[in-house]
Parts: C-alpha cells; structure tokens; sequence
C-alpha cells in the first residue's frame, strides 16, 4: 500500500527508516527504492534548502510503502526557520540579472 507522497517544504529533513524499508524517491520519472542500510540516515533536501541554493538543488518526490506482513518504522528529524524569518537564496548564487532570477523570498508561514 502506497502512502502519502512528501516533498518535504523544510531544509534538510534527516530520515531514519527500519530494514522494512518502504522509502521510494521519485528520479527519472521513475519510483526508485531507498534500500535501508543499517546505520545509515537519509537527508532529503526540501524546500527550504532549495530556496537558499537558489534551485540548484531541488526538493525529491518521495513516499512511504508499507506492506501487510511487517510493520514499518520511521523516524524524521524536520528544522525549519521561524516563520517570521525571510527565506532567500544567498546572494552569491543569484544571478546579477533580474530576468534570470529563479527563487524569490518566502517567509516559513506560506507552508503553514
Ligand atoms: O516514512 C518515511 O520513510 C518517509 C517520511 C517522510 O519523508 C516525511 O514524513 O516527510
Ligand atoms: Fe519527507
């Protein structure tokens, strides 16, 4: 059974899955699965950090699957700016012309 589908809206969201493994991320219009290895966490990059580097790196589509034999766990660390902060790529990555320009700033209370 598939579950909801994520792109996760935070900066770099720190996933720890059991051996189940159930995690899928979206590359090449393909569903990939994120083998679990033991030891081993998962950073996804979300839309926070994909701000800040001005869409050099994007946000991954990823979901959960769960099957009937065995249950799955998962544990994700989110951090995210206050929502009064400005969220806005870093000046040295933003191209001089404004027409090129690709992420304007966003305060955190647009997710909410
Ligand atoms: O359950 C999982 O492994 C994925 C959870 C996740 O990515 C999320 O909650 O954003
Ligand atoms: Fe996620």
């Amino acid at each position: 059974m598939v579950g909801a589908h994520f792109l996760d809206t935070n900066a770099l969201p720190i996933l720890h899955q059991d051996l189940v493994g159930g995690l899928d991320v979206f590359v090449d219009n393909k569903w990939h699965k994120v083998r679990p290895i033991p030891g081993v966490l998962v950073i996804n990059v979300g839309g926070v950090f994909a701000a800040l580097s001005n869409g050099i790196y994007s946000s991954s589509l990823h979901r959960a699957v769960v099957n009937s034999h065995k249950e799955r766990r998962s544990l994700v660390f989110f951090m995210c700016p206050r929502a009064d902060k400005l969220v806005k790529p870093a000046e040295e990555l933003v191209p001089t012309s404004e027409g090129h320009k690709k992420v304007s700033g966003f305060h955190m209370v647009r997710f909410a």
